[in-house]
């Protein structure tokens, strides 16, 4: 879609953003940083440089975005947290810049003992006459704090006096910049270990650090940004290996992914032929969503299965579709697919079939997993799995290597509770999203979607794709069935414009966040019912597809 070519560099600086490490792996880049010969002083000299920079441009300077700062006056007092690792060095760093800055700057210093490095600066800092206090009461009244306490060194549970004053910090209502992490966070897993600053803003330094994109560290991190202090990507490389296991999705990744531009000589065959199966007398809307969903994936062909009473509100609503109306249970459930003569399941690109079923539609789960196309499961249709076995037994593997009951992909889209019922022997979701989803797709062969704020997807190698924003507007009936309309749109649409299918389920959750967060700030986190978020999606998508010159 971008018809500039970013030059190598360029796209090392792409690739950098999207990567996301553990404190251990970052630990061994940064050995490598320094074993090549960069000094440690002149790395945190670089990297608070650039963190005193952001700091001013966003709070402190004359045009800072005001949105950072509720109260009226523009902040003059800076609270500098130093901990006793190289955290607080950059902290120290950040304190002396804003002193010569003019800005009235107080250290709050309460560890014994600092690294070496620290403990210079903070002599520094002092010789300055920067004042230097070890205790939380006598820091005076500041209007911005900045929290160099811990960073990715932090490993065991925060103690008093530090938790105490962490405590007493997050009551002031007044902004907090975290440096790395909000101190008190595990790196790895979002952890709260003790207690943690409540930061309003945090920049991470260098590479994104894991625990920043769990979903329990959300409400400590506040709006997260990365310092780019160019880490070479040959040391990235030499850790994580050329393909890193977890990554961000990010709009480079995903607009090499979605199907744009067509081909000019096309139709609409060669755009892929999705069927879904979903629906129920008792969820109609389900369907309707899950096809609006589909629609705007721009999927060649949409066919939808449902139970043939609600064949007339699904023409009303999505008159390009072939609806195929099918016997129903006496629940009002799918109860046999009739698809149109001389087609059957694997006459389709990919399936996506759930939203709305009743697990009264059990034996058309069991149908559909016998096709060779790619599938994608979502709601009843993750229900029904459940109750066949847990973890699903055979496996769901794609190619049948290890024996399982797939030829082509399955994705599994289950929320929380969802997955609890699929993967009930798993560590707990909540715990570590990430390790969770990534031991339920080597379980099960399937790709795995776990969905949260921020969604986390596997494959069953082992690689990781993480949806770093959304919005809590999306935490709403029906908008998961939006999703799953998508994903099986933009599958359906992957082999013609041959992309693998996996990329298209992080385009489409990514797609749908952002389509989620548009909609959010146009008509806030209450005006994002799932039909809006339908007419969400096209909109997003042309607003940042404006061709480049
Ligand atoms: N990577 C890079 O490229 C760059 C990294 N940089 C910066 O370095 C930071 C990492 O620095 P770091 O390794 O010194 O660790 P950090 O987080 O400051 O603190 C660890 C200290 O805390 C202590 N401690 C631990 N737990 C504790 C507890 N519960 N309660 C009390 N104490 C506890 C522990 O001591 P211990 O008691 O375990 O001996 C140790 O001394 C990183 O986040 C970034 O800001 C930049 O300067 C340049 C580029
Ligand atoms: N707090 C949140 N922040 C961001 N996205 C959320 C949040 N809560 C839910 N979502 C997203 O909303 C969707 C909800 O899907 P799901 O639970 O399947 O709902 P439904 O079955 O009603 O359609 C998922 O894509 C999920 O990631
Ligand atoms: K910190």
């Amino acid at each position: 879609m971008n018809s500039q070519h970013p030059t190598p560099n360029n796209q090392q600086r792409i690739q950098i953003s999207q990567v996301v490490v553990t404190a251990q792996q970052m630990r061994e880049i940064e050995a490598r940083i320094f074993a090549a010969g960069m000094p440690v002083a002149a790395l945190m000299e670089k990297v608070a440089g650039l963190i005193a920079r952001r700091i001013q441009v966003l709070y402190l300077s004359e045009d800072a975005e005001t949105e950072n700062f509720s109260v009226s006056v523009r902040p003059h007092k800076v609270g500098i947290l130093v901990g006793p690792g190289h955290n607080g060095g950059d902290a120290l760093v950040v304190a002396r810049e804003l002193y010569f800055r003019g800005y009235a700057v107080y250290i709050y210093s309460p560890f014994a003992k600092l690294k070496e490095l620290t403990s210079q600066h903070l002599q520094y800092a002092q010789s300055l006459g920067i004042p230097c206090y070890q205790s939380i009461e006598d820091l005076p009244k500041c209007d911005l704090l900045v929290d160099g306490l811990f960073g990715f060194g932090l490993e065991r549970e925060l103690q008093d006096p530090i938790a105490s004053a962490i405590n007493q910090l997050n009551h002031k209502s007044v902004p907090i910049i975290s440096i790395d992490m909000p101190s008190g966070l595990h790196t790895d897993t979002g952890e709260v270990l003790g207690t943690a600053i409540r930061a309003s803003h945090t920049f991470c330094l260098g590479l994104w650090k894991l625990g920043l994109l769990q979903d329990q560290a959300l409400e400590y991190v506040g709006k997260a940004e990365l310092i780019d202090f160019d880490i070479p990507w040959a040391d990235v490389e030499a850790v994580l290996g050329e393909t890193p296991r977890i990554k961000r999705v990010t709009k480079d990744s995903v607009f090499s992914t979605v199907p744009l531009p067509r081909p000019a000589v096309t139709h609409k065959y060669k755009e892929g032929h999705l069927l879904l199966i979903c629906g129920s007398r008792r969820y109609a809307g389900g369907a309707i969503l899950t096809g609006l969903g589909a629609r705007a994936s721009g999927v060649g062909m949409l066919s939808i299965a449902v139970p043939e009473s609600l064949k007339p509100i699904l023409v009303s609503h999505l008159p390009e579709a072939l609806i195929v109306g099918c016997p129903e249970t006496q629940t009002g459930a799918i109860a046999q697919l009739q698809l149109p003569e001389n087609t059957d399941l694997n006459s389709f690109d990919a399936i996506a079939c759930g939203p709305g079923l009743t697990k009264d539609a059990s034996p058309i789960v069991q149908q559909v997993l016998e096709s060779t196309i790619p599938l994608v499961l979502d709601a009843d249709g993750l229900n029904i799995l459940a109750e066949m076995g847990t973890p699903p037994n055979p496996p769901l593997t794609k190619g049948g290597t290890k024996g399982g009951i797939r030829q082509a992909l399955t994705v599994l889209t289950p929320h929380t509770g969802e997955f609890q019922r699929l993967f009930p022997d798993l560590p707990d979701a909540k715990h570590n999203r990430i390790e969770a989803v990534r031991e339920a797709a080597a379980q099960s062969g399937a790709v795995v979607l776990l969905k949260g704020a921020r969604t986390a997807i596997a494959n069953s190698e082992g690689a990781v794709w993480i949806v770093p924003e959304s919005t809590p507007a999306l935490a709403r009936g029906g908008s998961g069935d939006v999703l799953t309309g998508l994903m099986g749109g933009l599958i359906a649409q992957a082999v013609t414009h041959q992309i693998p299918a996996e990329d298209m389920v992080a385009a489409a959750a990514w797609w749908h966040a952002q389509a989620g967060i548009l909609a959010a700030q146009e008509r806030t986190e209450l005006g994002v019912d799932a039909f809006t978020l339908t007419q969400y999606l096209i909109k997003f998508l042309s607003l940042i597809n404006k061709p480049l010159a």
